[in-house]
């Protein structure tokens, strides 16, 4: 599908720091909006319903997955996460850029949907900076903890279907690195439009 607004999204292994990356940049751009996920999970200590994610029961959830209201879904470390249409769809409509944190499944779900979405693969600089990083955050239990770094070695795999891979090792030199994805691809939007204007032009097309 084709829409005016660009669709970004993120993935990362839990604990690279995705979230802390994509909250810095909307703050320094206002061309960007977030999309808000709905989630089983149990909302964590400072989390708001409709702020970080729609809270919703297994009920709930597959209410929606019936009634085919998500453009991705995918099991998460034992809960699920989807992405609903009304999450993106009008806003990408309308010609605003749209950003996405999530997991890998879900990112190459959207690819499929949005051939021109652009895939982003954060990194951790090391294994015992994630493991470091997640002890740190201090949101998690450690089994939850020993279940994420599991997980990360499968997601980590996935890299290489992605289109850029940012490594979070420097917060700053990262938050540079995922400016200049979306500027990049703000003028490479440009230059297709530009080109495809050209093309009418020269074919007499209005
Ligand atoms: N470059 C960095 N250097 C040091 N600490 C960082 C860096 N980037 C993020 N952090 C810290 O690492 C922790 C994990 O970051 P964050 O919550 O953004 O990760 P995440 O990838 O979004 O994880 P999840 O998928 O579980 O939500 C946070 O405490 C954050 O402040
Ligand atoms: N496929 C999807 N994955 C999502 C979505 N929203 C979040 N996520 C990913 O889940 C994990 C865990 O998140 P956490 O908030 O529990 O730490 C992380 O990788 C998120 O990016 C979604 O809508 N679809």
């Amino acid at each position: 599908m084709d829409y005016p607004g660009n669709l970004f999204v993120v993935a990362a292994p839990s604990g690279a720091g995705k979230s802390s990356l994509v909250k810095a940049l909307l703050e320094l751009d206002s061309l960007v909006y977030p999309s808000v996920s709905h989630t089983t999970r149990q909302p964590r200590g400072q989390e708001k319903h409709g702020r970080e994610y729609f809270f919703v029961s297994n009920a709930e959830f597959d209410a929606m997955v019936q009634a085919n209201a998500f453009v991705e879904w995918a099991h998460v470390h034992g809960n699920r996460y989807g992405t609903s249409k009304k999450a993106i769809e009008e806003r990408i409509a309308q010609g605003n850029d749209v950003i996405l944190e999530i997991d890998f499944q879900g990112a190459l779900q959207i690819k499929q949907t949005f051939a021109n979405a652009v895939l982003v693969f954060i990194l951790p600089p090391s294994w015992e900076e994630l493991r470091s990083r997640l002890e740190r955050r201090g949101e998690d239990t450690a089994d939850v903890i020993e279940t994420r770094l599991k997980n990360a070695a499968v997601e980590m795999a996935q890299v290489g279907k992605f289109d850029f891979v940012i490594i979070n090792e420097l917060f700053e030199r990262a938050l540079f690195d995922l400016k200049a994805v979306v500027h990049a691809q703000r003028l490479r939007y440009i230059a297709q439009r530009r080109a495809r204007a050209d093309t009418f032009q020269s074919l007499h097309i209005t």
